[in-house]
């Protein structure tokens, strides 16, 4: 049998799911454990906030940088303590279903890993409806170039993404890099709680008319182009993470699975990891602690410790 077709058979729950369940598991702050929905996404925000108050309050960095012409498409960069020309870079796309979320309230990372010596940049993109998604994946591309170009002796650059986020950096593993006249120094990705096929989120109100026909899902879906015509890693030794909170409903665990298993027979060296007791938003907003399972794992990919 062709295992394509029949993968998708068999492997596609959500298809049999009626609209109401279908909207539940894409909704991730209905899953949340310790607070209500509405609480969990204005705590998600403060935190988010106040963090980047204090990275931009404490540190070095250059913020409101243009890596491209249009109004939105700026990044801040934070810096460690100590100068090095020869940095870590770890760059991290925010989450919001393609239509919310800011780079001014996402600098979750930025105090335990500038701490450590990695700089981190943090990218703003036109969200919907100013933005369409191929203006995002693009956005996200030239991001990196910028960085690559404007830092060519980085010790690495590292795309972090959460939710929509994740699903913009896991888009960059099919980039082609030749015609930016520049291949990133990429080392490592983390992807957080993403979705990587987006033929189910075309079924629901989430959607907001971004995907309008099943082509734009499958053209913006890493996870059908992996699976139907695998790429190869550009650097051997570029590490996947791919990670989902215990709490993130079952849909989410599947797409991260999903995405782990189609990453490994392509060859590209993944790992999965389930991260205990955190749901959507705890996974990312916990990075803020340097003491947290994923701050760990970071920065021991970066530092090759393990
Ligand atoms: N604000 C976010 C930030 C990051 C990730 C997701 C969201 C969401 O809002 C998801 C969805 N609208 C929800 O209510 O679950």
């Amino acid at each position: 049998m062709d295992d394509l077709e029949g993968g998708a058979k068999r492997g596609a729950p959500w298809k049999r799911m009626s609209k109401e369940e279908l909207e539940n598991q894409y909704s991730p702050s209905r899953w949340v454990v310790r607070l209500g929905a509405e609480e969990a996404l204005r705590t998600y925000s403060q935190i988010g906030n106040e963090a980047t108050k204090r990275a931009q309050a404490t540190g070095r960095n250059l913020l409101d940088v243009p890596y491209g012409d249009g109004e939105g498409e700026k990044l801040d960069i934070y810096f460690p303590e100590a100068v090095s020309e020869a940095l870590p870079f770890l760059m991290f796309f925010h989450g919001g279903y393609w239509q919310s979320g800011s780079k001014d309230s996402s600098a979750f990372m930025v105090s335990p890993l500038t701490a450590q010596g990695v700089a981190v940049v943090i990218v703003a993109y036109d969200i919907a409806p100013k933005g369409t998604l191929d203006q995002m994946v693009d956005q996200v591309t030239q991001s990196i170039v910028f960085v690559q170009k404007q830092y060519p002796g980085n010790q690495g650059i590292y795309l972090c993404g959460h939710s929509a986020g994740a699903h913009l950096a896991a888009m960059m593993l099919l980039a082609n890099w030749t015609k930016h006249g520049v291949t990133p120094n990429l080392k490592g990705f983390f992807l957080v709680s993403g979705i990587y096929d987006l033929e189910p989120v075309m079924h629901t109100s989430e959607n907001a008319s971004l995907l309008t026909t099943l082509e734009d899902a499958q053209r913006n879906s890493p996870q059908w182009h992996l699976k139907t015509a695998p790429t190869q890693p550009v650097d051997p030794a570029c590490r996947i993470l791919v990670t989902v909170g215990q709490h993130d409903s079952p849909e989410f665990h599947r797409q991260s699975r999903e995405l782990y298993q189609t990453l490994c027979r392509g060859g590209w060296k993944a790992s999965f990891e389930e991260l205990r007791d955190v749901d959507h938003f705890e996974i990312l907003w916990n990075l803020t602690q340097k003491d947290y399972v994923l701050t760990q794992i970071i920065l021991k990919t970066i530092f090759q410790e393990s």
